[in-house]
């Protein structure tokens, strides 16, 4: 059968005065556009019009009568309100109703929300014109396409009266389906397009010709990368915090103590405080102290004070005597309730088992110095010392934006030529492991208004922006460009001589009040989470005023023969200890190909491999190098 040409009327009486986008009427437009050929339907008329019965009903009648549309989509005035009169219009003009095709576009809106049930979709005929109500939202465009599409052609034959054993329909085929969910990518590009104030890119991918065909980014050493980073890093602004919610920051200035500790002379033992010159022998207990209380007198000689751990020694006491070196002499009346007397057994030594006051911490004293990250112990210390609040360097917002056409999410299934986003829960769990919260910046499509659109609502809110995929030589790698050209980012290096991870760039993008930092990591799922790795998360810590960004590196012993590539190489390893290695054995995790995340699960360290020489093309079994660990590590 000839293809069905449809026509997309938008009621809207703010749209049709301009104040609004017809977002809803675009993308029933693109869908039909992208599916031409799988939904046997081609776009024939679109017009936008108030919510008046006369001008709705006369573009209805005019293009079924005079220019004989097989198919009419209403978009909008499907509600309750006094303007919503859509369903009216279209009565105006129908001839018979098909009610079944209102009733399946409420059941799926009602999948979706209540609201649905406050729509009013009449769906008729009109000589030979399917005539649909959708309801104004883009969502319900989506979803209500969605069911009509697969009927749509057996529809318009039987309306027609065409010999239907030879029309081209059926059931939804997957091809419809897929050219739905293309139709769905689409509709971010038509959304972030048609957004009021929407960046329009200057960069023009029409003249693939053109290209560069080597590339314009000098290599730089991954020594010189790094240092170029750090360069153009300095830390964020500070705040206060309470010390609860301080875990993980970095300290803006030494912090002294406030008190000493422990505050007074303080028993180390459970026993008795005793006078170190009465010796051995017999002591009447004249009072007792527990921790948190003060012994009220002073001890006075063949005295002794019982005490517990932690409580402050009584005035007079010089040694405390552990319970286990004493014994009982006698009771305080018939009950064991308290005693009278016991027995020293061994001589004390003046001091025995005292902490003086100060002995663990000396007021005034430095317990952390600035930029150091507060860990538990931190956090224990500063508590200890009467530390309440620290001032500490605030950590960025950071955005994660994934760029690429091929890029799908939460679908059950890929449509042909897609692949799922991974780098995107990657590296947000990454960064979170490593203690930085960042948002999902979305996805990008490879189109430069687009990537411009997003990367600018994203650097509108964050401090550092990280972006995979785009960056090599390909037509469509012009993440690069649109930075430079639209957002006038300065470029720090282009391309890094290093393996995983070559065309990852580091730029900054000047901003009212401080540059925004961006690094665009290559779209290899690896390279991508290595480069995190050893740039972006160094980085972070700098810009979070830790002192050493850096993590350490160890010394591990290579388990077999290693291959070098010309590049820097940073291999994932998994790593052995064992009570006849002196340094840990690393095994490399198989094929290292930077698409294959199966190479990092298991690792546990990246092997710092050096590049070949002329000399030098493999390093032999049990060669000491260095390497980053990734994870922390626990046994059986
Ligand atoms: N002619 C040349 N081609 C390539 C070169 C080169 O020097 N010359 N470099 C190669 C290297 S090395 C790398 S690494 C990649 C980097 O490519 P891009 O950063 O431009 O990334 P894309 O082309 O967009 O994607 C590459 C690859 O990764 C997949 N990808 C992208 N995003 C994701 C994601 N969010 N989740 C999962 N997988 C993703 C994408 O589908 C591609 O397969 O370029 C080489 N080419
Ligand atoms: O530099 Mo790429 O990251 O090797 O695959
Ligand atoms: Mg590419």
């Amino acid at each position: 059968m000839f293809p069905i040409r449809v026509g997309i009327l938008t009621v809207s009486d703010r749209c049709s005065s301009g104040e609004t986008k017809d977002i809803s009427g675009l993308y029933l437009k693109t869908v039909i556009d992208n599916a031409k050929s799988d939904l046997n339907m081609v776009f024939a008329e679109r017009a936008c019009v108030p919510d008046e019965i006369p001008i709705i009903s006369k573009f209805l009648r005019k293009w079924s009568d005079d220019l004989e549309l097989e198919l009419i989509i209403t978009t909008g005035g499907t509600g309750l309100t006094s303007r919503d009169v859509t369903p009216e219009a279209t009565k105006s003009v129908i001839d018979k109703e098909a009610t079944g095709i209102s009733v399946a576009l409420l059941q799926e809106g009602l999948k979706h929300t209540p609201m649905a049930m406050l729509s009013r979709p009449v769906c008729g005929i009109r000589n030979k014109t399917l005539i649909v109500n959708f309801p104004g939202s883009i969502q319900a465009c989506i979803d209500c396409f969605a069911v009509i599409s697969p009927v749509i052609v057996h529809a318009v034959e039987l309306i027609r009266d065409v010999d239907t054993d030879h029309r081209i329909h059926g059931s939804p085929s997957k091809c419809k389906e897929n050219s739905l969910k293309q139709s769905k990518s689409m509709l971010n590009k038509i959304l972030s397009e048609s957004m009021e104030n929407s960046l329009k890119s200057k960069v023009n991918v029409e003249f693939v010709a053109n290209r560069c065909r080597t590339s314009p980014y000098p290599l730089v050493k991954f020594e010189k990368a790094r240092e170029l980073i750090l360069d153009t890093i300095s830390p964020l602004s500070t705040m206060d915090v309470k010390l609860r919610d301080a875990l993980g920051y970095a300290t803006y200035c030494d912090i002294q103590s406030k008190e000493s500790h422990p505050p007074f002379d303080a028993a180390m033992k459970d026993g008795y405080a005793v006078i170190t010159n009465d010796g051995t022998g017999t002591r009447i207990v004249m009072d007792n102290t527990l921790a948190g209380e003060v012994a009220s007198s002073q001890l006075k000689p063949g005295y002794c004070v019982r005490i517990t751990t932690g409580a402050p020694i009584p005035l007079g006491a010089d040694a405390v005597v552990q319970v286990e070196d004493t014994v009982l002499v006698s009771v305080d009346g018939n009950d064991m309730s308290e005693e009278m007397e016991i027995q020293i057994l061994k001589h004390p030594v003046s001091g025995q088992d005292i902490r003086k006051i100060g002995s663990d911490i000396e007021k005034d004293s430095i317990l952390v110095k600035s930029g150091s990250v507060l860990t538990s112990s931190e956090l224990g210390l500063l508590a200890t010392a009467g530390i309440t609040e620290v001032t500490v360097y605030r950590k960025p917002k950071i955005a994660v934006l994934s760029t690429g056409n091929e890029l799908e999410t939460n679908s059950t299934e890929l449509s042909p030529g897609k692949i799922r986003d991974s780098n995107k829960i990657t590296l947000l769990s990454l960064l979170k492991e490593h203690g930085f919260d960042a948002v999902d910046g979305g996805i990008a499509l490879d189109e430069p208004n687009d990537i411009l659109n997003k990367i600018q609502s994203s650097l509108d809110n964050v401090d550092v922006l990280i972006t995979t995929g785009g960056v090599s030589m390909g037509e469509r790698d012009i993440l690069p460009d649109i930075l430079i050209e639209d957002l006038k980012a300065v470029l720090h290096f282009g391309r890094v001589n290093m393996k995983p991870g070559k065309p990852m760039k580091f730029f900054t993008v000047p901003a009212k009040h401080r540059p925004k930092f961006v690094f665009t990591l290559p779209g290899n799922p690896v390279s991508a989470t290595v480069t995190c790795h050893l740039f972006v998360l160094p980085a972070l810590r700098a810009l979070s005023g830790f002192r050493k960004p850096y993590p350490a590196l160890i010394k591990v012993k290579t388990a077999s023969e290693v291959k070098l590539d010309e590049r820097y190489e940073f291999a994932r390893a998994t790593l052995k200890w064992s009570d006849e290695f002196v340094v840990p054995q690393a095994t490399i995790t198989g094929n290292q190909v930077s698409s294959r995340m199966m190479s990092m699960l298991s690792a546990d360290c990246l092997l710092y491999l050096p590049a070949a020489t002329d000399k030098v093309k493999k390093l032999p079994p049990g060669e000491i190098i260095n390497a980053q660990l990734m994870r922390n590590f626990t046994t059986d």
